[in-house]
């Protein structure tokens, strides 16, 4: 997270279609966001610009653009900044889809019998991941996220691995788990393992579910169905990235494109799973591209209205194929960071929270986030694997404790809640010990001993 005032991504470099141009300006567009009126794309880019009429990042203007999101935020859901006691459980690293921005994968080849050499990535059975995930629950945790590589011996169902295990088409990505030295299971063997306790289960990106289909005439819907009968109650809307295609085209293009991540995400909604919404930025894209993946968020929740959250992930670029190949030189800097929390509480006007995640931005930036248009800061997770692989440095862990004196420091009011928001408990940071209370088995008992 640099300080600098001109974005440290090589704009430019890419022969992108959409640009940063506008007929609008950005005195127009605050005017209209500060009256509340709904925001077109045009607007979207110059505020995310702080105006197309001039270079770089104009800091007063960034100000005034913070204010209307911070009193937005105000109007909509008041002083109260929540967080879910929750753990994150990622079953496997086996990945082949290859995104250049991704450096939580592994090839999945060495994770077969015949391979030799120590890999450095995991995959867990839905034994041990019950394991995992029951201990948390007696721990008092609410919910357990859980988001994973596309493991070719990964499967929906028993159904589904016949039809994989019977097609004589080769571009499935499949192989039969008895290659590899770790079985990780069906997707529903994984969360019928994790439904325990009464935890809430989050899980299955658009990405997941789209292998959990390969091969198949299933539609998302039907693929969404078994999986909440296995227990699964909501889904992470991840895997979003840029949702432009010819951004995805150089970052991901091994992933679905736009038209079907919104498919995926409509399905869930249809079958009664809420979702998150996410879009991960600073990498190759322009303002351009943000303001059109706002855009497409907020057709989608006009359609569904499931979406509870939505979570601006900055890129992590350290570790990562795209810093490596010289495609950027850096990530977001702070002042990019903050116009997109602003931005977003701004553009979505039917998405009562924004995120402020601690994984990308530490606690100090996190909470600034929290004055810029945010209200949520994320939850305790116990486990971090995606953002350290990428070189973050922020850790993997908050206590009910940090949390309480990080958001009482800052004249807010502590809140644990429960993954969709409804149960909500007010936290007194007085209190001599903090624990969290709305997990199935929560007691009140810190999370982790504290000193
Ligand atoms: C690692 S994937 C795991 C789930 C599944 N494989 C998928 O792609 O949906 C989850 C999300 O992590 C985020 N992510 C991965 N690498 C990142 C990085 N270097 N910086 C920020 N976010 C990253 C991306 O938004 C990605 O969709
Ligand atoms: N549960 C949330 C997380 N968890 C961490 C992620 O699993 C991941 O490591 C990373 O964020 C992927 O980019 N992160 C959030 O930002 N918000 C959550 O609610
Ligand atoms: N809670 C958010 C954020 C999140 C981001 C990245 C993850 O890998 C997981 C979760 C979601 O579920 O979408
Ligand atoms: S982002 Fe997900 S699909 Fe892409 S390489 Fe990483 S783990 Fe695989």
């Amino acid at each position: 997270m640099s300080d600098a005032v001109t974005p440290s991504v090589p704009r430019g470099e890419f022969d992108f279609r959409h640009r940063p141009e506008t007929d609008q300006s950005f005195e127009n567009a605050l005017e209209k966001a500060r009256a509340g009126d709904r925001l077109t794309v045009a607007d979207g880019i110059e505020l995310l610009t702080t105006g197309t009429d001039r270079p770089g990042i104009d800091r007063a203007r960034k100000e005034r653009v913070l204010e209307a999101a911070d009193r937005r935020r105000a109007e909509v859901v008041g002083e109260e900044v929540t967080f879910v006691a929750n753990l994150n459980n990622n079953v496997t690293t086996a990945c082949n889809t290859g995104c250049l921005f991704c450096n939580f994968k592994d090839r999945s080849e060495q994770f077969r019998t015949d391979y030799e050499e120590d890999h450095g990535g995991f995959t867990k059975t839905p034994t041990e991941s019950r394991e995992i995930v029951a201990d948390a629950v007696e721990r008092g945790i609410y919910e357990v996220t859980s988001v994973s590589g596309l493991h070719p011996a990964f499967a929906l169902d028993e159904e589904h691995r016949e039809i994989l295990e019977s097609s004589d088409r080769g571009d499935l990505n499949y192989r039969p788990p008895a290659e590899y030295e770790t079985d990780p299971g069906n997707y529903v063997d994984q969360i019928e393992a994790m439904n325990v306790g009464g935890v809430h289960v989050h899980s299955m990106t658009p990405e997941e579910a789209y292998h959990a289909r390969r091969g198949t005439d299933w539609s998302y819907e039907e693929v969404f169905r078994r999986l909440k009968a296995a227990g699964l109650d909501s889904v992470p809307g991840t895997a979003a990235e840029i949702l432009v295609d010819e951004v995805r085209e150089v970052i991901c293009p091994g992933k679905i494109g736009t038209d079907e991540w919104l498919e995926a995400m409509e399905a869930a909604a249809t079958v009664g799973l809420d979702t998150t919404a996410t879009i991960m930025y600073g990498h190759v894209e322009n303002e351009a591209h943000r303001a059109l993946h706002l855009d497409r968020i907020r057709d989608l929740q006009d359609r569904t209205g499931a979406i509870t959250e939505f979570v601006p992930l900055s890129f992590v670029h350290e570790e990562t194929p795209l810093a490596e190949r010289g495609m950027v030189s850096g990530g977001a800097t702070r002042h990019e960071d903050e116009l997109m929390i602003a931005v977003s509480r701004l553009y979505l006007d039917n998405i009562e929270h924004v995120q402020s995640s601690w994984v990308k931005y530490g606690d100090a930036q996190g909470l600034k986030m929290l004055t810029c248009g945010a209200d949520d800061f994320m939850g305790t997770i116990l486990s971090e694997e995606i953002t350290k692989r990428a070189g973050g440095g922020f850790g993997e862990c908050r206590s009910v404790r940090e949390y309480a004196d990080m958001i009482a420091a800052i004249g807010r009011i502590p809140v644990e809640r429960s993954t969709d928001y409804e149960h909500r408990r007010r936290v007194d940071p007085g209190a001599d010990t903090l624990g969290p209370e709305l997990g199935p088995q929560a007691d009140g008992t810190p999370l982790i001993s504290e000193k």
